[in-house]
């Protein structure tokens, strides 16, 4: 079985742990590099469009050139395609961003006129929201890069993805993993996107092994919010969800999903919250009516359309 990946450390460590779990279970896998527009380009996520770090491996797939696509979920385009089918949504990390600073400085210690790095409109809106007088500055390349901009001096932190940190091993970079109500993390970031063909029906059942029902039913949730708002993955928008237990009128225990989204204005001079709690099986629902919500909020002008 030929798994399609990005070259980068973290893409290649994430598909190759999938590729073990396979080949554990009886479906020997190797990985396939696939160099997408966003590993050629040091432009701006938000420039070069939306599937940047995926259309180049879905067209890999598609030619049949490998037999499954490995996605950072997040990366992911909201828009279905017919012809793949998502086979499996594994366990997904903690989808908590993280601080990292040079003087082991929490969010909250950093002095007014600290400089931080980060490229997403969502985490820079909700910096500027904070009202600390941090000055936020561009960032992108890979994630070693990143870490040698705080190391260096040049930056006083960066907040990247926790699980990213935690994929190549250097989860002892992390200042402070950040706490959603300050800053919501990216619909579906953590979790991986293991996708195949839809017309081959073994390898759907296959990839099936993998996959998390809860993890699945909560990136569900969250991606709908951001398709529902027409919103692209550099959107300033957060959503997270969780399987929670709740309590019937019987005093009963049952699984629900909780679902909590927030949408920022770039300049940090608006932020919009709503949550809701539903049935785990229409986590696509719950996700669409919480945008819905949102925009009688007002979110609408504070989202970029789609590219
Ligand atoms: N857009 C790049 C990207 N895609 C996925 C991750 C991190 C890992 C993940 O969320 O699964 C990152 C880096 C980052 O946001 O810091």
């Amino acid at each position: 079985m030929r798994i399609g990946t990005r070259g980068s450390q973290l893409a290649t460590t994430q598909a190759q742990d999938i590729a073990d779990r396979l080949t554990a279970n009886g479906h020997p896998a190797e990985l396939v590099i696939i160099t997408t527009a966003g590993d050629t380009s040091t432009a701006p996520v938000a420039q070069i469009g939306v599937g940047v770090f995926t259309t180049a491996i879905r067209q890999a797939l598609r030619a049949g050139e490998c037999d499954v696509a490995i996605h950072s979920y997040k990366d992911l385009p909201t828009e279905p395609e017919a012809d793949f089918t998502m086979g499996a949504v594994p366990t997904r990390v903690d989808p908590r961003d993280a601080l990292v600073s040079k003087g082991g400085m929490v969010l909250g210690e950093l002095p007014s006129g600290s400089v931080i790095g980060t490229s997403s409109p969502r985490r820079a809106a909700q910096l500027r929201a904070l009202g600390l007088g941090l000055e936020i500055r561009p960032l992108r390349g890979n994630l070693d890069s990143r870490l040698g901009k705080v190391a260096s001096g040049e930056l006083d932190a960066i907040v990247v993805a926790r699980a990213g940190l935690v994929r190549i091993g250097r989860a002892d970079a992390v200042t402070e993993a950040l706490d959603p109500l300050v800053m919501l993390s990216a619909p579906a970031q953590g979790a991986l996107a293991v996708e195949c063909r839809s017309d081959d029906a073994e390898l759907v059942r296959i990839l099936a092994e993998l996959d998390d029902p809860s993890t699945r039913a909560a990136v569900d949730a969250e991606r709908a919010v951001l398709a529902a708002l027409e919103a692209g993955c550099t959107a300033p928008v957060g959503a997270l969800a969780e399987v929670v237990e709740s309590i019937d009128e019987d005093g009963r225990i049952f699984a629900e999903l909780s679902l909590r989204a927030v949408v920022a204005a770039e300049d940090g001079s608006e932020t919009i919250r709503a949550s809701a709690v539903g049935p785990v099986e229409r986590a696509d629902e719950l996700g669409r009516n919480l945008a819905a919500e949102l925009l009688e909020l007002g979110a609408a002008p504070l989202v970029p359309k789609r590219a």
